[in-house]
C-alpha cells in the first residue's frame, strides 16, 4: 500500500527512535561494574547522612561518565527517599507505640542514629554556559548554579555583578536548602584556567561561607591535561577520588550495541554483522566510544529508512560513518575559540581562490581581512601563527617545511587537512549563527 503522505516512509526499521537518542538514560548500565563500584564508595557516605566526598571522573568522549552519574545519582536520590520514608515510619510507629505502651517496642538508639537525610543534587554543564564558545570560567559556573538553585523570577544575568556577590549569593542559597549540597561539573575541564570556584566550593564549609549545608563536588571531563594543570590546592580537594573510565572495547560496545537495538529496532531489521560493525568503527576510529557506536546504528538505520528499506545494510553503517564524521569535524571547528575560526576561514578563502598551500604572511593577510569583517581585532602575524601551529598540531591544517637553501630562506606553508574543507568551516560559522562573508583574497 502506497504512503498517505510525503513524509511517510514505506518501510520503518524504527520501534523506539529515542532510545538511541543523547538524552536518553539507559535503565541499566552494562560493562562497568568496576567503576560503578568506585562511584557507589564515593556517594555511599551521603546515604549515610555523613560528610559527602569530592572526586574527579575522567575518560574520553562517550566512555558513560554522564550516563553512570545519571543512573547512579538517580538511585541515591530514590533510595534516600526510600530511607526517609523508613526511617518517619518508624518515628510514627515508636511514638504511637510510646503512647500505647510504657515500654517502647522499638529500641530508641536505632531510630535516633538513622536521621533523614537531606540531598539536593545540582548538575551543571560547563560547555553551555558561553553562547560565544569561548572559555567558560568559575565566575560563569557560579552564575550557572545560582540560577538552577533560584526559581525563574529570580534568575540573574550572566553579567554585571562583582564575583564576590555572586559566591555569596551562591552559599546564600546553599545555606538556605541546608543538607547535603551534591554540585556536578560535567565538562569541568571547560571552566579554563579559573579554578576558583574548584576549591572555593568544597572549602566553603571550613571556611565558614556556609554553616547549614555540606557541600561536594564531583567534576567530569575527558580532557587528561585538565588535571594536571590544576592547581595543587584544587587537585588536593578535587581530586580526592579519581575514577578513571576507561574505553570500551569491541566486544563491549556490542554487548552495549545489541541492549539498545533490541529496544529501538523491529526485530530481523538488523544482524549481528551490523552490530559487530558499528562497534568496531566505533573501537578503531573513536577511541571506543559508546556515543559513536549508537549514532552510528542510529544513522544507518535513517540511511535504510530513507532508502525504503527493512534491513539495515554494512553498506548503511560505512554511509553513516561518512556522514558522522562530517558532522563531527564541523563540531569541532565550532569548538574552537573565535581567532582560530578565523584562521581557519582564512584558509578556506585561499583555498577557494587556489592560493593554498599559503605562506603564514598570505594568511595573516587574509586572517585580518576575515577577523575584521567580524568586526573584531585581529591579532598581530606572530599572534595568529600561534593559533596557526595550534591548528596544524590539532589535525585541522598540514604544515609544509620548504627550504630552498641560502637564497629562498626556510619557510612553512600551510592548508586544509583531508579532513577539513571549506565547506565545513563555513557550516561551522553558520551553525553558530555567523553569516558567511566572503573575503577577497589579495595578491592572489
Ligand atoms: N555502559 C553503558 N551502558 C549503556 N549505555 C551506555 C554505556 N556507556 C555509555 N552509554 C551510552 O553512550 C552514550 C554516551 O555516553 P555518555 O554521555 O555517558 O559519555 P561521556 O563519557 O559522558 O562522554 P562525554 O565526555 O563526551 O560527555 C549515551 O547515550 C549513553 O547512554
Amino acid at each position: 500500500m502506497a504512503p498517505d503522505s510525503i513524509f511517510e516512509d514505506e518501510a520503518e526499521v524504527f520501534h523506539d527512535i529515542e532510545v538511541l537518542e543523547e538524552d536518553y538514560t539507559p535503565d541499566t548500565i552494562l560493562c562497568r561494574d568496576e567503576v560503578m563500584t568506585e562511584y557507589i564508595n564515593v556517594l555511599k557516605p551521603i546515604y549515610k547522612g555523613r560528610p559527602p566526598q569530592n572526586a574527579f571522573l575522567y575518560g574520553d568522549t562517550g566512555v558513560g561518565k554522564t550516563a553512570v552519574t545519571n543512573h547512579l545519582t538517580t538511585q541515591l536520590e530514590a533510595d534516600i527517599r526510600q530511607k526517609n520514608e523508613d526511617i518517619e515510619r518508624q518515628h510514627e510507629q515508636s511514638e504511637q507505640e510510646t503512647e500505647e505502651q510504657t515500654q517502647p517496642a522499638v529500641e530508641p538508639d536505632a531510630v535516633d542514629s538513622a536521621a533523614p537525610v537531606d540531598l539536593t543534587i545540582v548538575k551543571v554543564n560547563c560547555q553551555n554556559l558561553t553562547s560565544t564558545g569561548e572559555r567558560t570560567s568559575s565566575y560563569q559556573v557560579a552564575i550557572a548554579l545560582v540560577n538552577e538553585l533560584r526559581p525563574p523570577k529570580d534568575m540573574i544575568a550572566s553579567t554585571g555583578y562583582a564575583p564576590q556577590a555572586v559566591y555569596s549569593m551562591l552559599y546564600e542559597e546553599m545555606d538556605a536548602l541546608g543538607g547535603t549540597v551534591l554540585v556536578i561539573l560535567d565538562e569541568v575541564d571547560r571552566i579554563g584556567a579559573d579554578d576558583t570556584i574548584l576549591y572555593e566550593l568544597p572549602r566553603a564549609r571550613a571556611n565558614e561561607k556556609v554553616e547549614n549545608a555540606r557541600i561536594g563536588l564531583i567534576g567530569i571531563s575527558n580532557d587528561y591535561t585538565f588535571r594536571s594543570n590544576l592547581s595543587p590546592k584544587v587537585k588536593d580537594t578535587l581530586c580526592e577520588t579519581e575514577i578513571k573510565f576507561p574505553a570500551y572495547n569491541a566486544m563491549q560496545l556490542r554487548e552495549i550495541l545489541r541492549d539498545r537495538a533490541s529496544r529501538a529496532l523491529y526485530d530481523n531489521t538488523y544482524g549481528d554483522d551490523v552490530i559487530a560493525l558499528c562497534a568496531a568503527l566505533a573501537t578503531r576510529e573513536s577511541s571506543g566510544s559508546a556515543r559513536k557506536a549508537i549514532n552510528l546504528l542510529r544513522r544507518a538505520g535513517e540511511i535504510a529508512e530513507n532508502d525504503g528499506r527493512t534491513t539495515i545494510l554494512e553498506a548503511d553503517v560505512h554511509e553513516a560513518k561518512d556522514d558522522l564524521e562530517y558532522g563531527d569535524m564541523v563540531d569541532s571547528i565550532t569548538d574552537q575559540d573565535a581567532h582560530k575560526r578565523y584562521v581557519l576561514a582564512a584558509v578556506a578563502h585561499l583555498s577557494n581562490a587556489d592560493a593554498t598551500p599559503a605562506r603564514v604572511k598570505e594568511v595573516h593577510r587574509a586572517y585580518r581581512a576575515v577577523a575584521e569583517s567580524y568586526a573584531a581585532d585581529p591579532l598581530s602575524q606572530r599572534g595568529m601563527y600561534n593559533h596557526l601551529t595550534k591548528l596544524a598540531m590539532l589535525g585541522f591544517l598540514t604544515s609544509h617545511d620548504n627550504n630552498e637553501g641560502i637564497k629562498g630562506g626556510q619557510y612553512y606553508e600551510f592548508e586544509f587537512s583531508d579532513e577539513v574543507d571549506r565547506s565545513k568551516v563555513r557550516e561551522a560559522f553558520e551553525s553558530m549563527g555567523h553569516s558567511w562573508h566572503d573575503v577577497r583574497i589579495h595578491g592572489s
